[in-house]
C-alpha cells in the first residue's frame, strides 16, 4: 500500500495511537485534543458499525454502509482498512490530509492491522501503543462500558490478547504505555509527544 499521497502530505509528523479495545485510547487521546486544541487534529476514520450514544457522524467516525465502505476501497480513496470485530474500518486520504491541511498534528487511532499496513506508507507518524494493566482490568472496563454484545466483546477480548502480544514485537511501537493510572498515562503520552508539540508551538509563534 505503498502511496505517493502519503509522501506528498507536508507538515509535523502524525501519531499512531493503537492498543486493545477498551485499553484507554479515546479516552487519551480526548484529553490531549482538549489540552491542545491548536496542536492535534483527529483523523476520522470510516466505519460500518453503528454510531454509539453520544457519538457523531462526521467526529468521531463516518458512518458508511458496507458498499460505500467498499467502493471508496476500490476507488483507492483509502490508506489503510481493516476488518475488526465484524466491521470494517479505515482511514482515508482525506481524512489525513483535512487535518494536515490545517497545519495539526493528526492523530489516528487505528488497530494493530492498520499499523502493520501505515508501516508500508510513507506517512511515516511515531507510533504509540496503549496497553491495559491486564486482561481483566480489560474485561471490567469493556464490560463497564457498556457499548458491546457478550459476543463483540468476546472478539474484541480474543483481538487483546493478539495486540498485547503484537506490541511486545521490537520495533513496532516508539512508546508503550501502560494504561493503569489515567493521569499517570496520560503523563506519559504528553511525555512521548512533547518534542513534536514544541516544534508545532514554534511554528505557530513564527507564523
Ligand atoms: N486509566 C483508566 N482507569 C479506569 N478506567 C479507564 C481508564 N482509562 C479508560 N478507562 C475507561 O475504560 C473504558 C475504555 O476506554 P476507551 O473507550 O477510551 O478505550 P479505547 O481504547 O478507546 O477502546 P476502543 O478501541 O474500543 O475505542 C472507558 O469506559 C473509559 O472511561
Ligand atoms: N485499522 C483501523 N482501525 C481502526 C480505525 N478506526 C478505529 N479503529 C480501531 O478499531 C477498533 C474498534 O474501535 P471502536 O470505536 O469500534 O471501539 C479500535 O481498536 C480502533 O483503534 C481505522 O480507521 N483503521
Amino acid at each position: 500500500m505503498r502511496d505517493s499521497v502519503t509522501k506528498a502530505m507536508a507538515g509535523p509528523r502524525p501519531v499512531v495511537l493503537s492498543g486493545p479495545s477498551g485499553a484507554g485510547k479515546s479516552t487519551l487521546l480526548k484529553e490531549l485534543m482538549k489540552e491542545y486544541d491548536s496542536i492535534f487534529g483527529f483523523s476520522v476514520s470510516h466505519t460500518t458499525r453503528n454510531p454509539r450514544p453520544g457519538e457523531e457522524n462526521g467526529k468521531d467516525y463516518h458512518y458508511v454502509t458496507r458498499d460505500v465502505m467498499q467502493r471508496g476501497i476500490d476507488n483507492g480513496d483509502f490508506i489503510e482498512t481493516a476488518e475488526f470485530s465484524g466491521n470494517m474500518y479505515g482511514t482515508s486520504k482525506a481524512a489525513v490530509q483535512d487535518v494536515q491541511a490545517k497545519n495539526l498534528i493528526c492523530i489516528l487511532d487505528i488497530d494493530m492491522q492498520g499499523v502493520r499496513n501505515i508501516k508500508t506508507t510513507d506517512l511515516n507518524p511515531i507510533y504509540i501503543s496503549i496497553q491495559p494493566p491486564s486482561m481483566a482490568i480489560l474485561e471490567k472496563r469493556l464490560r463497564d462500558r457498556k457499548t458491546e454484545s457478550e459476543e463483540n466483546l468476546q472478539k474484541r477480548l480474543n483481538a487483546a490478547k493478539v495486540d498485547m502480544e503484537f506490541s511486545k514485537e521490537p520495533g513496532v511501537f516508539d512508546t508503550i504505555i501502560v494504561n493503569d493510572n489515567l493521569e499517570d498515562a496520560y503523563g506519559k503520552l504528553k511525555e512521548a509527544l512533547l518534542e513534536e508539540i514544541n516544534k508545532v508551538k514554534k511554528i505557530n509563534m513564527s507564523s
